[in-house]
């Protein structure tokens, strides 16, 4: 049975686009293109976002390796996604398809208006058949501000447009229980909600040209499908690898979805580094929190509080040992959270509909 997901994101990897010699690969780019434009012609919503500015820079221009290494990485993606985004614009055109240039930051997810400002933009997009090809703005993005890779971002993505389905093509057929070069490590095809301790299999190795790794991916894909999206992690240097997953026909890892979490529970996940305050919980509410019923965060459980915020803020929940547990929105102030501390029969400090729980420790 074919799958039937009407909007996707589809997250191409660094190594998928580029050579063996670091340059992009312009016959697996316009393969790709071309497995797009018939998964769009199925009726359905595709948003890509693809790696590629910085190799494709190196395309363009040879650089002596004495200049400063950020500065060069700026210069070649300021110029490769010229050519990268001209690429995808002439490949689509030859399928009468339409596409897009969206370059985002992390800054672009730090509040609620530029939130939906920026859902907005895709909103229109999509309306119109337009393909967003999206990228993290790699000019302005250097160290600290930047995304851990291409894989967050397309976590980010697929939860703020409310996806069916995320796609994430790397050189990989998808995650294995062992080490892939090694010949008895087999795919894992499906990795339920309940499971997050990824450690047990996975190694520190990343792909030539690759930013994050599999752990990183693993944990965003645990975390997006908790959100209610399913993820597949798939190999996009296989032959019609999109329209073979659609038809279930191909080998890859899928991370089966919960129930899906509402828009606003979704924006907040999205959140943690545009937290305010940090709010400390003891264990009893921790449990009480992470339990299969609808909790709210009321002040009996509250240990401790550092760091002012105002109501409509978003706030960290952190446990007794300092591990982030979830996020949420402050119903009211600091300092009237911290006069309520440890109280029985007070207002919820967070309403459970505005609370988002991390998968990754309950
Ligand atoms: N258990 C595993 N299963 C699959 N890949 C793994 C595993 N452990 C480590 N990896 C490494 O993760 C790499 C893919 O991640 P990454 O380099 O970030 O790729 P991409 O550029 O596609 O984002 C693979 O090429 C592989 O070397
Ligand atoms: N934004 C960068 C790529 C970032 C990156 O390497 O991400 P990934 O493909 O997830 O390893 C570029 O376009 O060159």
């Amino acid at each position: 049975m074919d799958l039937d997901y009407k909007r996707i994101v589809i997250k191409i990897g660094s190594n998928v686009l580029t050579r063996e010699d670091g340059l992009p690969d312009l016959e697996r780019i316009a393969h790709l293109v071309t497995q797009i434009a018939e998964i769009k012609k199925q009726g359905k919503e595709v948003i890509l976002v693809s790696s590629g500015a910085v190799a494709s820079g190196k395309s363009v221009l040879s650089v002596s390796d004495k200049f400063d290494a950020v500065a060069t990485r700026q210069l070649f993606a300021s110029i490769g996604q010229v050519k990268l985004i001209n690429t995808y614009s002439e490949l689509f055109g030859t399928h009468d398809l339409v596409c897009a240039q969206v370059l985002v930051t992390k800054e672009d997810f730090r509040d609620r208006l530029h939130y939906l400002n920026m859902k907005n933009c895709f909103g229109i997009l999509l309306q119109h058949q337009v393909i967003p090809v999206v990228n993290e703005n790699d000019v302005i993005s250097v160290t600290e501000l930047m995304f851990t890779d291409n894989d967050e971002l397309a976590g980010l993505i697929a939860s703020m447009l409310n996806a069916d389905a995320l796609i994430v093509l790397s050189n990989v057929d998808g995650i294995y229980n062992g080490n892939p070069k090694d010949p008895g490590s087999e795919v894992i095809p499906r990795i339920d909600p309940g499971f997050n301790d990824f450690s047990a299999f996975i190694t520190t190795q990343k792909s030539q040209f690759g930013r994050g790794g599999m752990i990183t991916k693993s944990h965003m894909a645990h975390k997006i499908a908790q959100l209610g999206i399913t993820v597949h992690i798939a190999n996009g240097k296989t032959t019609d690898v999109l329209p073979r997953l659609l038809r279930q026909d191909v080998i890859n890892t899928c991370f089966t979805p919960v129930k899906k979490a509402s828009g606003k529970k979704r924006w907040i996940a999205s959140s943690e580094n545009y937290a305010k305050g940090i709010v400390q919980i003891n264990e009893g509410a921790r449990q009480a929190l992470s339990s299969s019923k609808a909790t709210s965060l009321l002040p009996v459980g509250i240990t401790g509080i550092s760091q002012d915020f105002k109501k409509g803020d978003i706030i960290k929940l952190v446990d007794e040992s300092g591990v982030t547990v979830g996020l949420g929105i402050a119903e009211y102030n600091s300092d009237k959270a911290v006069e309520l501390i440890g109280q029985k029969n007070q207002k919820a400090l967070i309403h459970y509909d505005y609370l988002y729980l991390n998968p990754e420790t309950y």
